[in-house]
C-alpha cells in the first residue's frame, strides 16, 4: 500500500530522516518509534506532503506522493492525527468531524454526505450522541478519540497517528488502541502509529520501525524489536544524554 524508498530530508546540515526504506500493506498497524528528535514526525511530514523529502521517493497505492500537497495527500485516502490535538473546541463534535469528512475526500462529496460520514465516524469512535456538544467541553481523551473521527470521516486506507496516547490514562490508551484496532479489522485501514507508550504499542503492532538519528535501525514484530540490541543502545543512549 505505502512504499518509501530512499528517503532523505535534511533542514540545512542537519539530517532528519536518513536514507529510510520502509513498507506498509494492507491492514497492518505498524509502530513508528525512536528517541526523541529521531524524525518520526519529520517522515510523516515527508509522507503527508508537509516537507517534500530531498531524495527519494514514497508510493501509496502505486501513486508517487512526493511533489503532492497535504490536501492531495489525504484525498488520495491518507488520514493523520496529530500530536497536539487540533478540535476547533469552539464548534460543535459534529462540525469537526465533518471538516474531516470534506477534507479527505474528493469535492464531490455533498455536505449531506460529509455530515452522514462524519456521524457514522463519531459512532465507530463511541461519540455518538455527543454530536452537538462543543468539542472543548470533551474530555482530552475524547477529543483524541474525536481527532480519529475526523480521519475516519475521510473514509481512508491509511490513517497516520502522532503520539495519540500522550497524557492519557492507561485506560484511555486500552480505549484508543482499540478504536485502531478496529479500525483496521472492521473498516480494512492500516495504521502507521508513532508512540512513545511502549506497552500500547508493543501490544497491538503487527510491526514496528525503529529510527535513530533519521536512520531506521529496525524493523521487526514487536518480540523482535523488544530483544534487538541497536534498539536498546539508542533509547539506553537518550536516557543518558
Ligand atoms: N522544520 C524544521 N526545521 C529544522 N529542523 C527541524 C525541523 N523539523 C524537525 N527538525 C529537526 O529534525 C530532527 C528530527 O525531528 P523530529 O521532530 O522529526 O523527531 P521526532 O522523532 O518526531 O522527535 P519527538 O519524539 O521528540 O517528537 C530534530 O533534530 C529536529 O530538531
Amino acid at each position: 500500500m505505502l512504499t518509501a524508498t530512499n528517503v532523505t530530508k535534511r533542514f540545512g546540515g542537519l539530517v532528519a530522516v536518513d536514507d529510510v526504506d520502509f513498507s506498509i500493506g494492507d491492514e497492518e498497524i505498524v509502530g513508528l518509534i525512536g528517541p526523541n528528535g529521531a524524525g518520526k514526525t519529520t517522515l510523516f511530514n515527508t509522507i503527508t506532503g508537509v516537507h517534500a523529502p530531498n531524495e527519494g521517493s514514497i508510493t501509496f497505492n502505486g501513486e508517487e506522493l512526493v511533489g503532492k500537497t497535504p490536501n492531495q495527500v489525504a484525498q488520495l485516502g491518507v488520514a493523520r492525527t496529530f500530536q497536539a490535538v487540533r478540535t476547533f473546541n469552539e464548534s460543535s463534535v459534529l462540525d469537526n468531524a465533518t471538516v474531516g469528512a470534506v477534507f479527505g475526500n474528493d469535492e464531490s462529496v455533498s455536505m449531506n454526505e460529509a455530515t452522514e460520514r462524519a456521524r457514522e465516524a463519531l459512532a465507530f469512535v463511541g461519540l455518538g450522541g455527543r454530536e452537538e456538544a462543543e468539542a472543548g467541553s470533551l474530555t482530552i481523551a475524547d477529543r483524541k478519540q474525536l481527532e480519529l473521527a475526523k480521519g475516519l470521516a475521510a473514509d481512508p486506507d491509511l490513517i497516520l497517528v502522532d503520539e495519540i496516547g500522550a497524557g492519557l490514562t492507561p485506560a484511555e490508551i486500552e480505549e484508543i488502541t482499540q478504536t485502531l484496532e478496529r479500525a483496521r479489522d472492521e473498516r480494512g485501514v492500516s495504521v502507521f502509529w508513532i508512540e512513545h507508550i511502549m506497552e500500547a504499542i508493543m501490544s497491538v503492532t503487527d510491526r514496528i520501525i525503529v529510527l535513530n538519528r533519521g536512520e531506521k535501525i529496525a524493523d521487526g514484530t514487536p518480540e523482535e524489536i523488544r530483544s534487538n540490541e541497536q534498539v536498546t543502545q539508542a533509547y539506553l543512549g537518550e536516557v543518558e544524554s
